[in-house]
């Protein structure tokens, strides 16, 4: 089972630039949870923060009792075991075949046999489905595959945390469209804590549980899917309806009088919220919400359209008939 981060009053800068300071949300036990915002907001910075690659100015991290940024070195080491981290080129040994890369963490990390090893990677070499690649080289295979043999890497350890930074970037739609089905199949199974860093509006819109967007050098906001998706914050607005009017600029940042001028301005209404992935056997992931939850309690009314599929199956009002016991959803 995933565990919870709790980050608190997080500041990082290198030099005189700062990149965020104060971040202070918490990131769900066993929950999917993406983060999003413009280039150079700090993304991977932050994901580096939470494994220790990076230590920020100041702040914590908490996993479990322990405070990330303030672990000796020997405590850090074992502190790693609970993350698995998919970097953005998957950062493949190039020299080795994938079997021994995928092999890597498990001879590296552990003292299991070679029989052991060669079962654990094969069977997640097949959840990802890369079954028969074993002697592949990593320069004799594409970018999808590059990326799921990095997420099967990231696996091996059974972590409790799995941290993927923009794991869609140079996929093209169908195979981004596979690996968020096979994020929310891996979440089912394992039920590890997910943190995604994606730039992708369309992977954002259905993949996760919870929302979080940075800009400025701050968290603008986190919270589950519903309350980012029907916001009305202007740059919460523009992000995830990918528009071009709001506080988000071109280039770094608008001036200050541009930005409060816009904030004053009607907001236009969120695009409809689509139906969440769910696991392709059926099953409900633990932090699967019904649809609509978060907007009835919080009295929010859902933009016109929402949470109908491409079938014209409306999950808002269908979802009980849709779940019953032993009931596939799909
Ligand atoms: N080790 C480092 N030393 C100095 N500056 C760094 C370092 N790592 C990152 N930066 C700077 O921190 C800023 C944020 O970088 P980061 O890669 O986290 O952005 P990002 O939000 O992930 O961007 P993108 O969406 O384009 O991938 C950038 O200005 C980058 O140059």
């Amino acid at each position: 089972m995933g565990v919870e981060i709790r980050v608190e009053g997080l500041k990082k800068s290198f030099g005189r630039q700062v990149i965020w300071e104060d971040v202070s949300f918490t990131i769900p036990a066993g929950e999917i949870s993406a983060l999003l915002g413009p280039s150079g907001t700090g993304k991977s910075v932050f994901l580096k923060n939470l494994v220790g690659l990076l230590r920020p100015d100041r702040g914590h991290v908490w996993v479990g009792d322990g405070d990330v940024p303030h672990l000796r070195e020997n405590e850090l080491y074992s502190m790693r075991r609970k993350f698995g981290v998919l970097f953005q080129d998957g950062a493949l040994f190039g020299s080795m075949n994938l079997y021994d890369n995928i092999a890597f963490p498990l001879r590296e990390h552990t003292r299991k046999g070679e029989a052991e090893i060669r079962r654990i990677v094969l069977e997640k070499m097949d959840m990802v489905g890369l079954g028969g690649a074993e002697s592949k080289l990593p320069g004799e295979i594409s970018g999808g595959m590059k990326k799921r043999a990095g997420l099967a890497r990231a696996l091996v350890l059974d972590p409790e945390i799995i941290l993927a930074d923009e794991p869609d970037s140079g996929l093209d739609p169908v195979r981004t469209s596979y690996l968020n089905q096979l994020f929310v199949d891996l979440n089912a199974e394992m039920g590890a804590t997910f943190l995604i860093v994606t730039h992708d509006i369309g992977t954002a819109r259905v993949l996760p549980d919870n929302l979080g967007l940075l800009f400025r050098r701050g968290l603008v906001m986190f919270g589950p899917r519903e309350m980012i998706l029907s916001s009305t914050h202007p740059a919460v607005n523009q992000f995830f309806n990918a528009r071009r009017q709001g506080p988000i600029g071109m280039a770094e940042e608008k001036d200050q009088a541009e930005v409060e001028s816009e904030g004053d301005a009607p907001q236009a209404m969120p695009a409809p919220i689509p139906p969440q992935l769910m696991p392709t056997n059926g099953s409900l992931r633990p932090g699967m919400k019904r649809p609509g939850v978060w907007l009835r309690e919080h009295q929010v009314k859902p933009p016109p359209g929402s949470f109908i599929d491409d079938n014209g199956r409306n999950w808002l009002t269908e979802w009980d008939q849709l779940t019953r016991a032993g009931e596939r959803p799909q």
